[in-house]
Formats: structure tokens, C-alpha cells, sequence
């Protein structure tokens, strides 16, 4: 309950009935002064009641005087009220409806006096204004290419008069080509201008703008990513994604629907998510970033047999994913791994990441949320300080950095993956029969434990590395070792195909393949920040109170006020 002392409350005029209206720190309420007889609304009915709102201030989207031209209202009452009440503001609100979705709601007040319709606006504007979270200029990059080529539409119809409404400036580049926003990121951009960058498209839109700005906040920093042992600063902007492609898990995880508007609004409130950032390195060349999934063996080759296939559009993936299942390959390997402590808790403990995620919270210290150079010494000379081997053939091993839900999959690969606490899951497939394998993909799409299975095990790691087995190494210095002796290809310049002997299978990396097999991953905790807030637990309801007293109102959650 908001016991917050009363900056502004007054007798006002909304919809057909007077109201009593209350602002304080952080609530907005009013309540009806008569009871209604019968209402229905949106959300509840009520009989005999007054009804009474409650919207918390950081969850306004702006207020503005109200355009209705009284003079032309046509009934006797409305000309009354016209009357009486001559002078109206408008607040806009987020109004949360189904499935995690937010809607942009507006409700209007009537005023005695010109002077108190503008008092109303001048205090909530200053409310508004002490939000400082809340961005005042963005960047956005559009891929009109990605998903159903609808990017820009979307943009244009649905976000940009949101941005406009709650007086967000932008400057939209269209791109022309791949990797034009992450170039332009990296090199170009006055990100000085910007408190955000926004991306319209899907997971590979998104992965060139944490590409582009995760490289460039190094390059300003004199930090070289190549550098396994580099402490990585991390991003000062947050990144706003906008779903437009056919694949938006990243959205979907972190915000609990793909919706533009829901997107939107939460960028205007200025909501920020943490997000672990795995770096992927083959000896000390940078490979790549990933904050989703990181597939070796089945999930691996069926990205690469699908990127043969794109002219199928999304349905590549399934072809793919039939014959990959068929093939049944497996891959010999050793992946070394170093734990998460115990208190971070374990893939199979059931506790789901979801808005303001306690184990996110209590994530690793501080000093741990960058990269040890002891700890990487202690990988070398592996001497008992906590890394564990395991060798073996694999179907896949799969490292999720977050639950990896989509509407196809709803609990993810790992469903209890968190977002922000510096680990990642690492899923070890091993051989096993082509009917246990299905029974083992089956549960990604229903409620068993996937990982309840004798051939899968699972750990909560901080940092791991693969050797393809090509032969029996003796320890781990044996394993750099046998990398240069097999002396792999150049890294891929991008453009250049890679190919593997059938021996090996290859990473995907969010969606891309990735040249090497011999990896070494950390993860960077929260070296990103979205405009998210992570999946609501429940749906709360806009607060309609039947009698509350005036000020009530949930916890106000974040503040963001100076
Ligand atoms: N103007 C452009 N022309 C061609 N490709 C582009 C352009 N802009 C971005 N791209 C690339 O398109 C790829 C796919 O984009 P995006 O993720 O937005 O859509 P998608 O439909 O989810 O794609 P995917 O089929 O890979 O899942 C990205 O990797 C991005 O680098």
C-alpha cells in the first residue's frame, strides 16, 4: 500500500461520473464518488461499488492536454459536463492484457479551470521528467529483410507513434545489407547522441547489434576481445528489440511475448534486463558472442544443413531437422568445464527466471563478473581447482544462456536457465538409441524433465571448453597442443565457407556457424542491458480496486527517480 504524501488531488470529471483523483510520488489513482448500479468492464464487473484505478507513475507514458472540441458535443449531458467542465488532460498508461502483452491506454479528466487542467499536467510531467531511466533518444536500425519482410511496416505503423507520443526522438537507419548495423555500430555511430539502440528484426538482427556494440564499448576501452583473459567492460547503452523476424527468442525470453507495442512501451518506460553475454574464443582469436544457444553435434548440423536450404523460408528447419535426427550422427570429444557454485543453483532445481529473478539478484560477486586471469591459469594447468573433464561420443552438447523458449517450444531447452546470473546450462547428449534421442527431443514440447534421461546430463557452468577428439590427449596443455598440430583453418572471414571432416560437427552460435570445433567459452555477466524487465511472474491486472482508499496501489517495483 502507497502511503505516499498526496501532491495533487482533486474532484474531476471522467468518463460519465465525477472522480476523485490523487497523485503522489508514485501512484496515479481515482475512484468514482457514486457508486455504480451495474458496469462492465473490460476486466471485471462490479454491482453497487465505486470503482477506483490505480496506475503507478513509472508506468505512464505521457500526459497532454486533450484536443475534444466540447462545442461540438451533441447531447444535452455532454454539453453540460461541457460546461462545468470545460478544460481535460489526457494521461496515457500501460494497460497489461493477455499473455504478457501491454497496450497503450488512455483516460481522460475534466477540468473546472483552465489553471488546475494545467497544474495537472505541469506535476506529472515533473514526475515523469525525475524518471531518468526513461530514454530520450534512440537509435533504431531496421532489417526490412527479416521475417516476412514486414520490418519497416511494423516500425512505421505500430512503434514509431508510440516513440513520437511519448517524445522520444529517433534517428532510423534502414540497412542496406548484412552487417550493415553492426559495422555502423562499430565505427560509425555517434552513440554519444543515443541512451539506446533499438533493433527491428529478429535474432540475427539482434546478434549484429550486440556484435557491433559489445566490440565498439571495447574498442573505446582499449580492450582487446581477442584476449581470452580481457576484463570486458560492459555496454552503457541499452538495446530495445523491436520483433520482426521469423525468429525472436530473445525477445520472447525476455519479455515474455514477440508483440511490437509491448516492446515498444516497455522501451518508453525504460526498463532494463541484464543479460549474460557468452564470449567464444578458438585459443586467443575472438570468435563470437552468444546469449542464447550454443549447439554442438544435432543442433549444429541441423543449422548448417538448414543455411543450404534457406530458399525454404522457416520450414528449412524442420526438413533439416528430420534429416539431422535420421543421420544420427555422433562426435567424440572432451569438454572441461568449470561449475557455478552451488548456492547459483542447478538446472533441475525448477526455479524459473522471471522478472526481478532472485537468483539473478544474488548472481556472483561482483569481481567475479568479469573474466579471472587466475582462473584461467588454473584451466591450464587443470590441478583439481575445480574444473571438471568429461570425455565421450555425443549426439549433441548444447550450452543454453536462457531458457531458449519460443511459442515452439515454450519451456526452452533449458526452461530454468537464468538471464543474468553469469552461468550458462551445458546439456551433454551422449549416444544413445535413435528412440531415446526422439523421447529426449520430445520433452523440449511438454512437461517432463528433459534432462530425466540416463545418456543427458547437465551442468550449471561459469566457463567451458571443447576438444573434438581427433586423438587421445593426455591433459589439458595437450589439448593446445594438439590444436596447433591439427592445425585448423584460418578463422572464417565471413564470406569464406567452412567445412568440416564428418568427424566433427560444428557450433551454431545464436544462429550462426561457427569455423572452429575447438572453442573456450566464458561467460560475461550482464554485459548487456535490454529494455526488458524479464518475464512477469503473473498477470497483474491494472489495479481496479473496489474502495480502496485513495492511494493504493501495488509496490511500485522499480523507481527510476532521481
Ligand atoms: N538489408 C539487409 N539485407 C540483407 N540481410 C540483412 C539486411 N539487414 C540485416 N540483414 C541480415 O539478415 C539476417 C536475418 O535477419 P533477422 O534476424 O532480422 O531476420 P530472421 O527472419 O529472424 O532471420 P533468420 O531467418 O536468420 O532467423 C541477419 O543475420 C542480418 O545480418
Amino acid at each position: 500500500m502507497d502511503k505516499q504524501p498526496v501532491l495533487l488531488c482533486s474532484r474531476l470529471f471522467q468518463k460519465r461520473r465525477q472522480a476523485d483523483v490523487t497523485l503522489s510520488r508514485t501512484v496515479l489513482a481515482w475512484t468514482e464518488t457514486e457508486k455504480s448500479r451495474k458496469r462492465r468492464t473490460g476486466i471485471s464487473s462490479f454491482s453497487g461499488k465505486a470503482h477506483s484505478q490505480a496506475v503507478q507513475v513509472c508506468e505512464l507514458v505521457t500526459v497532454h492536454k486533450a484536443e475534444e472540441d466540447w462545442t461540438r458535443r451533441r447531447k444535452k449531458k455532454a454539453k453540460q459536463v461541457a460546461e462545468l467542465y470545460p478544460h481535460a488532460f489526457t494521461v496515457s498508461y500501460v494497460r497489461r492484457t493477455q499473455q504478457h502483452r501491454w497496450r497503450c491506454a488512455d483516460v481522460t479528466f475534466r477540468c473546472t479551470s483552465l489553471a488546475l487542467c494545467e497544474r495537472w499536467i505541469h506535476v506529472i510531467n515533473e514526475r515523469l521528467s525525475l524518471l531518468s531511466n526513461r530514454p530520450k533518444s534512440l537509435l533504431v536500425y531496421i532489417n526490412p529483410y527479416g521475417g516476412k519482410r514486414r520490418g519497416k511496416h511494423i516500425y512505421e505503423q505500430k512503434v514509431a507513434p508510440l516513440f513520437q507520443h511519448a517524445c522520444i526522438s529517433t534517428d532510423v537507419i534502414v540497412t542496406e545489407h548484412a552487417n550493415h548495423a553492426r559495422d555502423h555500430l562499430k565505427t560509425e555511430a555517434n552513440l554519444d547522441k543515443y541512451d539506446g539502440v533499438v533493433c527491428v528484426g529478429g535474432d540475427g538482427m539482434f546478434s549484429e547489434i550486440l556484435h557491433g556494440l559489445a566490440t565498439r564499448t571495447q574498442t573505446d576501452h582499449g580492450v582487446d576481445q581477442n584476449q581470452q583473459d580481457a576484463e570486458l567492460v560492459p555496454c552503457s547503452l541499452r538495446i530495445g528489440i523491436i520483433p520482426a523476424g521469423s525468429t525472436d527468442c530473445i525477445c520472447f525470453a525476455t519479455v515474455g511475448t514477440n508483440d511490437p507495442v509491448t516492446s515498444a512501451l516497455h522501451i518508453i518506460v525504460g526498463d532494463s534486463q541484464p543479460m549474460d553475454v557468452c564470449s567464444v574464443h578458438h585459443d586467443d582469436t575472438f570468435l563470437s558472442y552468444s546469449v542464447s544457444l550454443l549447439g554442438y553435434g544435432f543442433y549444429g548440423d541441423v543449422q548448417t544443413d538448414s543455411e543450404r536450404k534457406r530458399w525454404l523460408g522457416p520450414a528449412r528447419y524442420d526438413l533439416s531437422g528430420v534429416k539431422t535426427f535420421l543421420n544420427h550422427n555422433h562426435y567424440e570429444g572432451t569438454i572441461s568445464f568449470l561449475p557455478a557454485e552451488n548456492h547459483m543453483g542447478n538446472p533441475r532445481d525448477k526455479l524459473l527466471c522471471r522478472s526481478g529473478c532472485s537468483v539473478c539478484q544474488r548472481g556472483p560477486p561482483v569481481k567475479e563478473q568479469q573474466w579471472q586471469l587466475s582462473e584461467k591459469k588454473k584451466t591450464e594447468t587443470d590441478d583439481g581447482s575445480g574444473w571438471s573433464v568429461v570425455r565421450g561420443k555425443f549426439l549433441a552438447i548444447n550450452a543454453a544462456s536462457m531458457s531458449c523458449a519460443c511459442p515452439r517450444s515454450p519451456k526452452g531447452l533449458s526452461p530454468s536457465a537464468h538471464l543474468a546470473d553469469g552461468t550458462t546450462d551445458l546439456i551433454l547428449v551422449r549416444r544413445c538409441s535413435r528412440l531415446d534421442f526422439l523421447k529426449h527431443l520430445l520433452r523440449h514440447t511438454n512437461k517432463d524433465d528433459q534432462f530425466d534421461h540416463s545418456f543427458v546430463e547437465v551442468h550449471r557452468v561459469k566457463k567451458f571448453r571443447f576438444q573434438p577428439w581427433l586423438q587421445e590427449p593426455g591433459s589439458l596443455e595437450d589439448l593446445s597442443e594438439a590444436t596447433k598440430k591439427t592445425g585448423f583453418a584460418p578463422i572464417c572471414s565471413g564470406q569464406t565457407p567452412c567445412s568440416y571432416s564428418k568427424a566433427q560437427s560444428s557450433w551454431t552460435c545464436d544462429g550462426e556457424i561457427l569455423c572452429h570445433a575447438d572453442i573456450q567459452v566464458s561467460v560475461r555477466c550482464g554485459l548487456v542491458r535490454l529494455f526488458a524487465r524479464g518475464i512477469e511472474e503473473q498477470q497483474p491486472q491494472q489495479c481496479v480496486l473496489d474502495d480502496p482508499g485513495p492511494l493504493s496501489a501495488p509496490d511500485p517495483g522499480q523507481q527510476h527517480v532521481d
